[in-house]
């Protein structure tokens, strides 16, 4: 039997309230993230910045486009440009038909020579329209696929990037913005490049027609489009500015809004009275929010106001050359008929382009978040390193581990030593926030330590890819999710088994070394032995070992979960999530149930149990550990708890203070030391026993 070591340890010292000014919300400023000063310089470039960035932001919206769909991108793109020529010729061709009509002859002569050009006219108005609509059909079949691979590519940095990641406090800020906004960014991208470049090219054909009819005419058209431009800009920015500043703001009318409709707030709130503090802090975030909203749209109007005043002053100033042309006979009258619909033309262009020009600019801000998110997110990704491989360990070793958790100042373990080998039970307590749960997670390999070593069998688990380690790994955590599947899926959780429903998680290659009684692959419709609707007359009292359902129903019966879960209305199918039709919720002790049932399922090598037991009744509590204790021998546990009953039989019992190892040893050893443990049991003991 090992013997108890106890150290000393420093308590800590008191604690001070943030105090709150009256009258302004008493929630907590959000901290800012390190892209809002980055997206601030972004969104207060000058037009002439925005228009150097904006062939960037369309070749990276082409980039992503073509990588969703080749096919589609390049019919979009082709199919517009094509329409453009055929609006010039179709403009060149109207020159034509007022040549003839403004030539000098009988009316029925000047009509007949106007025919093949109106032809022409109609021929390229028709094709014109045919290639629009073809471009609009690839256009709507390029914006889903174009979504569907921005959002995937996202979702496969956020499942993959280091846990601790999300303890970076901007993390989940950053990821929001490129979730909620950015993936639509690119989707919005895609279709403004490409309604930009059908507003360009409709402008070049305009441009070339005018050229073509006098060279004065296109300088006046470009002079005429700069203030309308400008104005789309502006305002562009403007919703831009106004939208990143209420962020923050947003979440947290967001998180009142959560707390005042939700199931799970609902008692709470009334028992509390919280009501009217709630409501008030949502009446200062709106107030606070319409306040900004009507501030953008006012300047948004202005700037409108200002732009569309120049554009009418520069497009009046093109029709009085035209004119001046005219009188100097410097120009046609067929020519100067065919600019006027040029023009019109021209305008409508412009309005197609100018206000994707504004829709780029301003999806390509929200677009760069998700870029940038991708990048962030990149740099936080596991290192690649598969110098070693690890298969299910016969003994950890932990060497004076000490992690830090982002932005905290005090290490969460410090310098922590131990060893367990397979077959062993090991123990953590001590006080909350002792580190207990840190170091589980070190020993599961979710982080790493700063500085020291978490070893399997030798090999540290920083030269081996995290997944290699985690399908050795089955966990009960304290705060473990309520998956909105099936009872069944929610047991097969990350496990290669087929669920009978078909939704399936993507298969992982050796999920478990560990050689189990049954095989783990049965097929999918594997014949049932009769309805698991929990109406069965027969009751299922044998789990059918070598099946796979035999095998769900075993991990179920292991963790006291199976007459629950053969309760519910459609047993082992019923979906656990109210938010579907037919959804059933659990109580927090079935819940917990279910989750050890899922580690149960799992049967991995290291089993790492955190407060397992937190939310059962005693008598699936003391089955619970019964379980536990049983498969003990095939793998290594690690068990957390607070009720120090539940621990007198780990083989070796590691008790945390502020992050050390303050004593170790064995129920017995640790007892007779006399030492915090030996205080905490008295006390739980006491609680059992005094009258
Ligand atoms: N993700 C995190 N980011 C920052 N600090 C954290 C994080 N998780 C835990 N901590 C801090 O690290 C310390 C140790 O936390 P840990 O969860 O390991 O304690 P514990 O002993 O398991 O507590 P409990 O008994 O309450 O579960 C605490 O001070 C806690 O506030």
């Amino acid at each position: 039997m090992a013997k108890a070591t106890v150290t000393a340890a420093s308590r800590p010292s008191g604690s001070s309230r943030p105090s709150h000014p009256s009258g302004s919300s008493q929630l907590p400023e959000l901290k800012a993230s390190w892209w809002e000063s980055h997206s601030v310089a972004l969104a207060s470039v000058r037009f002439s910045a925005m228009a150097r960035r904006l062939p960037a932001v369309l070749r990276q919206a082409v980039t992503i486009a073509w990588q969703a769909s080749r096919r589609d991108t390049v019919a979009a793109l082709a199919f517009n440009l094509l329409a453009g020529v055929a609006t010039a010729f179709g403009l060149l061709a109207t020159r034509g038909v007022l040549q003839a009509l403004f030539a000098a002859g009988p009316t029925l002569d000047r009509v007949r020579a106007a025919v093949p050009s109106l032809v022409v006219v109609a021929a390229a108005t028709f094709v014109r329209s045919g290639l629009s609509i073809i471009a609009g059909w690839a256009q709507a079949r390029l914006e889903p696929q174009v979504l569907t691979t921005a959002e995937r590519r996202l979702f496969e940095l956020t499942t993959q990037v280091k846990l601790a990641a999300f303890d970076d406090a901007g993390f989940s800020d950053e990821m929001e913005r490129a979730r909620n906004r950015g993936s639509l960014a690119v989707q919005f991208l895609t279709r403004g490049a490409i309604d930009l470049t059908a507003g360009l090219a409709g402008l070049a054909a305009t441009a070339v027609t005018l050229a073509l009819l006098h060279p004065v005419l296109l300088g006046a058209l470009l002079l005429a489009s700069v203030p309308a431009a400008w104005a789309a800009v502006r305002a562009a920015r403007l919703a831009y500015l106004s939208n990143h500043a209420r962020t923050s703001r947003r979440r947290r009318l967001w998180m009142l809004s959560d707390l005042m409709a939700n199931r799970a707030t609902a008692a709470e709130l009334r028992a509390f009275t919280m009501r009217p503090f709630l409501l008030r802090e949502y009446d200062i975030m709106a107030g606070a929010e319409t306040r900004t909203e009507l501030e953008v749209v006012r300047r948004q109007t202005m700037t409108r106001l200002v732009g569309g005043v120049f554009s009418g002053v520069a497009t009046f100033g093109v029709y009085v050359a035209l004119g001046a042309l005219l009188v100097d006979h410097r120009l046609p009258l067929a020519a100067a008929g065919t600019a006027v619909l040029a023009l019109q033309a021209a305008r409508n262009a412009l309005a197609l382009a100018v206000t994707n020009v504004n829709r780029v600019y301003e999806e390509g801000l929200y677009f760069n978040d998700y870029t940038d998110f991708l990048a962030r997110a990149g740099e936080r990704m596991p290192p690649v390193t598969r110098e070693a491989t690890v298969r299910a360990p016969a003994s950890i070793e932990v060497r004076d581990a000490t992690l830090h958790y982002a932005e905290t100042d005090a290490p969460a373990v410090l310098g922590a030593n131990l060893t367990v080998h397979r077959g062993q039970t090991i123990a953590l307590v001590g006080e909350n926030g002792s580190g207990k749960t840190s170091l589980a997670r070190l020993i599961a390999g979710l982080y790493h330590p700063d500085s020291g070593t978490v070893s399997w069998d030798g090999t540290p688990l920083s030269t081996v890819d995290p997944e290699d380690a985690w399908q050795h790994v089955a966990m009960v955590s304290q705060e473990y999710w309520h998956w909105p599947f099936t009872a069944e899926r929610n047991i097969l959780l990350g496990t290669n088994d087929a669920p009978r429903d078909g939704t399936n998680d993507a298969p992982r290659d050796g999920t478990n070394d560990a050689p189990r009684d049954g095989p783990r692959d049965a097929p999918r419709d594997a014949p049932r032995d009769g309805p698991r609707d929990g109406t069965n007359d027969e009751p299922r009292d044998e789990p059918r070992e070598n099946t796979h359902d035999g095998l769900v129903e075993a991990a179920a019966r292991k963790a006291g979960a199976h007459d629950m879960i053969a309760g519910l209305p459609a047993g082992y199918d019923t979906l656990l999530s109210r938010n579907f039709a037919g959804g059933q919720d659990l109580s927090g002790g079935q819940w917990q149930r279910l989750a050890a049932a899922r580690a149960f399922y799992r049967d991995a090598p290291v089993l790492i149990c955190d407060e397992p037991s937190a939310a059962l009744d005693a008598r699936a509590e003391h089955a619970l550990f019964a379980a536990l204790r049983a498969g003990a021998p095939d793998r290594i546990t690690v068990l957390i708890t607070h009720r120090l009953a539940n621990v007198r039989h780990a083989d070796h019992i590691y008790v945390l203070h502020e992050g050390h190892v303050v004593e170790h040893g064995a129920h017995l050893d640790l007892l007779a030391a006399g030492g915090t443990y030996a205080e905490l049991f008295a006390l739980q003991a006491t609680g059992y026993t005094a009258a």
